[in-house]
C-alpha cells in the first residue's frame, strides 16, 4: 500500500534583497517519490540539492509552488495549507543535530513526554516504555537532556518522534553526526524498530554506504528531481550526481584509493 507520494512537484525561493538583486531559485522541478507503508526509502544527493526541502514539503512544514503530495491516499494539506493533526501526529522527523533539536532546559524525560497528551503520571510511564525501547535506561529519566552524550541524546529524538505511533519517519541525516559505533547502532534500532512497528522511513544522507545496508530503495537527487536508482553501488550506469558520490567515496581501508564497488 502506498503511504506517501508526491507528483510534479516544483519548489522555489526568494533569494538576496537588501543590497542584492532579488531573484528566485528553483531547488524542485517535476518531483515525484513514493514510499510504500512500512517500507525504507533513501533520498542520496549533493549539499544544496534540495533532499531537506523534499523533507520539509513531506512534513508539511512547507507548501510546494505546484504539483500535488498525498499521505495515505489523501491530499496531505487541506486547502488552507493546513495538515490534519493525526497526519501530523502520523509523519515524524529526526534530524541531523540532536542538541539543536531538544531544549536545554528539559530533562530526558520531558523531550519524550513533549508529543504525548497525558496525565504526568500515565506520560511517565510511557515515557519509560518508550526509552526502554531505544535502549536508554530509566535512570536517565531526570538527567538534564544535553548532559547525555551524543549518542543517547539521538535515541532520545527517535523515542521522541515514536510517542505518537507515527507510520513514516522522515531521518535527515540522522546518524550523520555519530561515530560509525554509534551509528550501527542508531541504524540497527530503527531497524529494529521498523520490523516490530512497520514504521515508514525517508533515508535522507549523503552516504552512499549506509544506503546498501538500510534501504528498500533508493533515490538519487539529478537535476532537481529525485530518480530511482536501482542499486546505488552496482554495475552499470548511474545518473552523473551519483556518479561523483561514489567517486567522492573515502576508501574503507585507508590506503586503498578507492572503496571497492561489490
Ligand atoms: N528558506 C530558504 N530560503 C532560501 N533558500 C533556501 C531556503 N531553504 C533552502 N534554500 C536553498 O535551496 C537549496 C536546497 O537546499 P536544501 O537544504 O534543500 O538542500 P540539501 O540537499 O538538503 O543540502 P544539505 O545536504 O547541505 O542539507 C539551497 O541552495 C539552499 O540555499
Amino acid at each position: 500500500m502506498t503511504l506517501f507520494e508526491m507528483h510534479g512537484v516544483f519548489r522555489s525561493y526568494r533569494q538576496g534583497g537588501v543590497f542584492g538583486r532579488v531573484r528566485r531559485i528553483s531547488v524542485l522541478e517535476d518531483a515525484g517519490l513514493r514510499i510504500e507503508a512500512g517500507e525504507c526509502v533513501a533520498l542520496l544527493g549533493p549539499t544544496g540539492s534540495g533532499k531537506s526541502t523534499l523533507g520539509r514539503l513531506l512534513l508539511g512544514i512547507e507548501r510546494p509552488d505546484a504539483g500535488s503530495i498525498w499521505f495515505d491516499g489523501q491530499p496531505l494539506c487541506d486547502s488552507g495549507g493546513r495538515v490534519a493533526p493525526s497526519v501530523r501526529r502520523a509523519v515524524q522527523a529526526v534530524f541531523q543535530d540532536p542538541v539543536g533539536a531538544t531544549s536545554p532546559r528539559f530533562t530526558a524525560a520531558e523531550v519524550v513526554a513533549e508529543p504525548l497528551r497525558l496525565p504526568r503520571a500515565a506520560a511517565r510511564d510511557r515515557v519509560a516504555v518508550l526509552m526502554a525501547d531505544v535502549g536508554l535506561e530509566p535512570g536517565l529519566m531526570d538527567r538534564p537532556a544535553h548532559r547525555l552524550s551524543g549518542g543517547q541524546l539521538q535515541r532520545l529524538c527517535i523515542a521522541r518522534a515514536l510517542a505518537s505511533a507515527p507510520r513514516l519517519v522522515l531521518l535527515d541525516e540522522a546518524v550523520s553526526s555519530l561515530d560509525v559505533e554509534t551509528q550501527t547502532q542508531v541504524l540497527d534500532l530503527l531497524r529494529d524498530l521498523r520490523r516490530r512497528a512497520g514504521v515508514a522511513y525517508l533515508f535522507v544522507t549523503h552516504d552512499l554506504r549506509l544506503v546498501r545496508h538500510f534501504a528498500d530503495r533508493c533515490y538519487v537527487m539529478q537535476d532537481r528531481r529525485p530518480v530511482e536508482v536501482a542499486d546505488p553501488l552496482g554495475k552499470g550506469p548511474v545518473p552523473p550526481v551519483l556518479a561523483a558520490l561514489r567517486a567522492a567515496m573515502l576508501p574503507a581501508v585507508p590506503g586503498l584509493r578507492r572503496a571497492p564497488v561489490t
